[in-house]
């Protein structure tokens, strides 16, 4: 079991910078846990403070109701039985695959013949068993990884962090280790935090995605419900693709103008419902249609992506959103655009320019 609780979490530095600020967060045990946010946001921070690398000026951090860190407590880095890997391997250079991912078990003092054992099990669940005799320099970049995720996996760890491991690795190499990282977790069952300002590594991994804003959670919910029901416009815009429309809300349809009424999605229990009249109605490519009798626009960009092209259009109202489209589209291009559904959200400064206020102001 390796539950973590934090609560009112702050980090302020000795310059007086405040790099994590009132986090509240629970990590459910064999959770993988994506921490996504912008550079600067924290979440090295947040990882060196739940290591123990780092003291909390703030807040508390428990595991299975054991206090890790709070005022007048802070247990050490190597009795919290946390793992680490990160973005630069960290591995020794002198020493052979087995006896760097037998180190964190030298390191507790067990004996030989145990550590040697752990370190063979590790190395088999990675799948570098034929290597275990070679030296870091003689292994590719993604085998290393592999080695350090070995290590992490032998430290007797119950919670494993991740900084960003893959951020080094080519986008083949990244796609073959999100799968080992899958199938490790899946078969070792720690708890791991894994930071990442990668957004489709994110989504593939995560049981839940923490969207880190500011030193704090904008947003904690499993990847398809953060794609769909973002709870503030930041977090929407943060994540993938989406165009915020000025509307009107009326119970399950808002109106757009330039549009026929838009059905909206279903709420989220933990998204507070935006109330009716002017909001913003956001909308993902995947909701845009393009086709005879939609409202008429011009494609402003066109970028190929392979096999699909990333759209933005305007509508002759002036309105920009962004559609897919499978077949060859060019700027410049005439369409009908239609708008299958949409989420709305709170977004103020839209709101003088939503249909029915401006009706009531043209009145
Ligand atoms: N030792 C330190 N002293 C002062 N400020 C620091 C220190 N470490 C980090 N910071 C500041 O705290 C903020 C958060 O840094 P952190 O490294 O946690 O961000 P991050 O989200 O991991 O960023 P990146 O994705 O770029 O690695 C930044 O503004 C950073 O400059």
């Amino acid at each position: 079991m390796a539950e973590l609780t934090i609560t009112g979490l702050g980090k302020r530095f000795d310059d007086g910078s405040r790099a994590i600020a009132g986090l509240d967060a629970t990590i459910r045990d064999g959770e993988f846990f994506v921490v996504l946010g912008p550079s600067g946001c924290g979440k090295s921070t947040l990882l060196r403070l739940i290591a123990g690398l780092e003291t909390a000026t703030e807040g508390t951090i428990a595991c299975d109701g054991t206090p890790w860190s709070g005022p007048g407590v802070h247990l050490r880095a190597e009795d919290r039985r946390v793992g680490f890997v990160f973005q630069s391997y960290a591995l020794w250079p002198h020493m052979t695959v087995a006896e760097n991912v037998a180190f964190p078990a030298e390191a507790a003092g067990r004996p030989r013949a145990e550590r040697e054992a752990l370190a063979a099990r590790c190395l088999e669940t990675v799948g570098l068993t034929p290597h275990a005799a070679r030296r870091p320099a003689e292994l590719s970049g993604g085998q290393r990884q592999r080695v350090a995720l070995a290590r992490a996996l032998a430290s007797d760890a119950r919670v494993v962090l991740m900084d960003e491991p893959l951020a080094n690795l080519d986008p083949h190499l990244r796609a073959a280790m999100e799968e080992e990282f899958l199938r490790v977790h899946r078969v070792g069952g720690a708890t791991t935090l894994y930071i990442t300002h990668d957004q489709r590594e994110a989504m593939g991994l995560a049981d839940r995605i923490a969207v880190m804003m500011d030193g704090r959670f904008a947003q904690v919910a499993a990847p398809d419900e953060l794609y769909w029901r973002p709870n503030s416009v930041d977090v929407a815009r943060f994540v993938g693709r989406g165009a915020l429309l000025p509307a009107t809300r009326r119970g399950g349809l808002a109106t757009v103008e330039g549009f026929p009424e838009i059905p909206l999605r279903d709420g989220a229990p933990d998204v507070r419902p935006v109330p009716d009249g002017p909001c913003g109605l956001f909308v993902r490519p995947e909701e845009v249609a393009l086709g005879a009798g939609g409202a008429p626009a011009r494609v402003l960009r066109a970028t190929y992506r392979g096999g699909v092209r990333e759209l933005t259009l305007r509508t002759d109202e002036g309105l920009e959103v962004e559609a897919l489209a499978t077949g060859p589209v060019a700027p410049g291009e005439r369409v009908g655009v239609s708008i299958r559904s949409g989420w709305p959200l709170p977004a103020p400064e839209l709101a003088a320019l939503a249909p029915a206020a401006r009706e009531r102001a043209e009145a």
